[in-house]
């Protein structure tokens, strides 16, 4: 597998490709690679012939106070991980091949809707930050399928409706949240927390398992009611609740109670490190 950190070469690999008429797929990533980030390789490479994959921790979709230093930078690891996973070539840009005029001066995009509450509302600009992104990356990689994860379940939406608004010609594709065998989602960010905090952090699953539980098989549809306690819950395991809420879950918004398909979405701080996962939940036939 090759690493190019620059987009002219990458667009001059790919251009051949697309001229054998290679079906390519990419895999946007932040680095620091486990298992949910491999398991979406492989679907890549189920729904593609040539695999490209992205490392880049892009400082447009992070706030002031949040974690852009400390977010983990491990190349080497990443890339011996993606060579096992079958992945065929890796763009890895700095900030100045992708940000060449600053951060300050760049077009920003901006989604509507799906992109207003939950992470949108606890991080502002978050999503702009990625809408913005991953649209560089489709222009400059432009893949035939690009590959998600649902445990950035809002992210996915955010980008499903960005493909859709601008008519862009790719397929997204999507892969189950990859857990740890006590729950706790994969994420990058997990190797932040103490032996004690990721001792705790599976309690997160389990409410929203709970929370599931008592909508399908309790009837039970006083959502805040049931949210309020589950936050008091997280809350004496040691939690601080960004959000915990119920929503319709293709518009994001917040639930009625004869909506059927809903997203149980929760953001929580350990410490410093902010978690987040979510569990979909069908009603009626
Ligand atoms: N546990 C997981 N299961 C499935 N997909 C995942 C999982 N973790 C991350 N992904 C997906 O991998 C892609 C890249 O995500 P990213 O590099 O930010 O990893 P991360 O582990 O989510 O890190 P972070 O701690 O920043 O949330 C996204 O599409 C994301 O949804
Ligand atoms: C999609 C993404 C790579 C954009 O920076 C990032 O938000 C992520 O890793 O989920
Ligand atoms: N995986 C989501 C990217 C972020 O938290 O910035």
């Amino acid at each position: 597998m090759k690493t190019i950190s620059q987009i002219a070469p990458l667009r001059s690999a790919l251009a051949t490709r697309r001229k054998a008429a290679k079906r390519i797929a990419l895999v946007p990533t932040m680095g620091n690679l486990h298992a949910g980030h491999l398991a979406l390789i492989e679907l890549a490479r189920r729904h593609a012939d040539f695999v490209v994959a992205s490392i880049f921790v892009n400082p447009l979709q992070f706030g002031a106070n949040e974690d852009l230093d400390r977010y983990p930078r491990t190349l080497a690891a990443d890339e011996q991980k993606l060579q096992g996973a079958g992945c065929d070539l890796l763009f890895a840009p700095t900030v100045a091949e992708m940000y060449p005029q600053g951060m300050q001066s760049q077009t920003r995009l901006c989604v509507g809707g799906v992109a207003q509450r939950l992470c949108g509302a606890a991080r502002p600009g978050h999503f702009e930050g990625v809408a913005t992104v991953v649209c560089k990356l489709f222009n400059i990689v432009q893949p035939d399928v690009a590959a998600f994860g649902r445990k950035d379940y809002q992210q996915l939406r955010v980008i499903e409706t960005l493909v859709e608004d601008l008519n862009l010609p790719l397929r997204i594709i999507s892969l189950p949240t990859v857990r740890d065998l006590d729950g706790l989602a994969l994420s990058s960010r997990n190797g932040g927390l103490t032996d004690e905090q990721r001792k705790t952090a599976p309690v997160l699953w389990q409410s929203l398992q709970q929370m599931a539980k008592a909508i399908t098989e309790d009837g039970e549809r006083d959502y805040p009611t049931l949210c309020a306690s589950h936050k008091a819950h997280l809350a004496q395991h040691g939690l601080r609740v960004d959000y915990l809420e119920i929503c319709a879950a293709d518009s994001l918004q917040a639930a009625r109670t004869d909506d059927q398909k809903l997203l149980i979405a929760v953001a929580a701080f350990l410490g410093n490190v902010r978690l987040i996962d979510n569990i979909e939940v069908m009603l009626g036939s």
